[in-house]
Order: structure tokens, then sequence, then C-alpha cells
């Protein structure tokens, strides 16, 4: 079943084409890696997705239903939920009380207590019960990160929006993280689309499909080994023809 589709989005700032007539569709419980190099357009399709802007043209659909004008609490209600790449917590309120926000205003929309319940158990899956006491300022940046998937998976939602999460960790934490992220996609059968700009091991582990954009558009898509040993994908990356 199709959970995910856009239909030609384009989005402008000014005269720069940021996103540009892309088109996708995203499988229920599908894990998708969208790669691209630094101003490739990524973070603003995230942005189409989750409901920070609303595309020039084009046509967003969520389960069937056409969310393209539709802000970002409705979205998130109908079970979209995104990290993002720098995390911003409360950072005064403890590491269960942020993580509980999440199950207040996601898909879920749980009763405090629900949403301290729900917030022990996204913690205890993510490593960080022990610490769910503790001011979210006093984490580090890693364990903001990992808080922050917590925060997004007690929206309990049906797609996951992964910002650059897996950026500056070390192999086995990246390792822990993507075994995480599969058996919570397998368990709770959501789709998750994870954004990665230079972690190529770690998006071969993770992803099943990637979607590559350069310069604003869709470059290519496919099985991810295969696309990303395509020639284009290289020399996008390493900006240079392969020698042939
Ligand atoms: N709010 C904005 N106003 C003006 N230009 C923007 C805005 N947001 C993004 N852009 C521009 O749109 C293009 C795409 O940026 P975007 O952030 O989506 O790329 P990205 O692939 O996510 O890159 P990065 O990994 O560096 O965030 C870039 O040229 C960027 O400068």
């Amino acid at each position: 079943m199709e959970i995910l589709k856009l239909e030609n989005v384009t989005k402008r700032f000014g005269g720069l084409v940021a996103v540009n007539k892309v088109s996708f569709s995203i499988e229920k419980g599908e894990a998708i890696g969208i790669v691209g190099p630094n101003g490739s357009g990524k973070t603003t399709l995230y942005n189409l997705i989750n409901g920070v802007y609303i595309p020039d043209e084009g046509k967003i659909f969520f389960e069937g239903q056409d969310i393209t004008n539709l802000p970002i609490h409705t979205r998130a209600h109908l079970g979209i939920a995104r990290t993002f790449q720098i995390p911003r917590p409360f950072n005064s309120a403890t590491v269960r009380e942020n993580v509980a926000v999440g199950a207040m205003f996601g898909y879920a929309k749980a009763s405090v207590d629900e949403a301290l319940a729900i917030a022990d158990d996204y913690l205890k899956v993510v490593g960080l019960y022990d610490k769910r006491d503790a001011p979210a300022g006093k984490l580090t940046p890693l364990e903001k990160r990992l808080m922050e998937v917590a925060r997004a998976l007690a929206m309990k939602p049906k797609l996951l929006l992964l910002d650059e999460v897996m950026a500056g960790m070390n192999p086995s934490d990246i390792d822990r993280l993507i075994n995480l992220l599969k058996r919570i996609r397998e368990e709770e059968d959501i789709s998750i689309v994870s954004m990665v700009e230079h972690l190529m091991h770690a998006i071969t582990k993770f992803a099943e499909r990637v979607i590559v954009m350069h310069q604003g558009s869709k470059l290519l898509e496919g099985e991810t080994i295969k696309v990303l040993n395509d020639p284009r994908v290289v020399e996008v990356y390493l900006g240079k023809k392969l020698e042939s």
C-alpha cells in the first residue's frame, strides 16, 4: 500500500528552484534513503512533506489523501513525524518529558499519564531510560539525537522522516541505531525515510531503496546498491566525470 506520493512537486525561493518537479512514492513499511550533496534539496523536500512549506506546484498525498495544503500539526496527527538535524529540545525539561511531548502531539494524541508511559517505552528502545529524569540539556549531542528519535517514535507515526540522524556517530553507534530502526520498522510497520549526505555505508545497511537528489531534481531512484554504484551518482558526489 502506498503511504506517501509526491507528484511533480516544486518549491522556489525567489529565483532559486530548491525542489524541481519531484515525483516519487513510498510504500507502507519501506526503508528509504534520500541522498544528495549539500544544497541538492533534501531538507526542502522534508519540509514540503511535513508541512513547513507548501509547494508552489504539484501535489502531495498521504494514504491517498491530498495533504498538499495541510498545516504541520494536521500532518503530525495523520502520522507524519520527523527529526531535525540540530535537535532543539526543551533543555530544562527532563528527557522523559521531552519524549512525552511527542506522544501528546503526534498521531497517538495521548493523555499526560499515557504519554509518560509511552515515553518510557521508547526511552528503553533507544537506550536512554537510565537518563529519563535528567534535564535534556545535559545530554551529549548523540544522546540528544537518540532522544529526538524516541520523541518522533512516541508520536506513533506511520511515516518517520529522519534528518541526518547518523551524522557524527561512530560505526558501532550507527550499527546499533540501524538495527533499532529495522526492528521498529518491522514491529510497528512504519515507513522510515532517512536523509543522508555522506554516510554511504550506513545507507546501504539501512535502505532498501534510495532516491538521489541533485540540484533540486530527482536524479535517480532504485535499489540501493545499484543506484549508489551508478556512474551518474558517483559523478554527482565526486563532482567530476568518471574515467571511462
Ligand atoms: N528558506 C530558504 N530561503 C532561500 N533559499 C533556501 C531556503 N532553504 C533552502 N534554500 C536553498 O535551496 C537549495 C536547497 O537547499 P536544501 O537545504 O533543501 O538542500 P539540502 O540537500 O538539504 O542541503 P543541506 O544538506 O546543506 O541542508 C539550496 O540552494 C539552498 O540554499
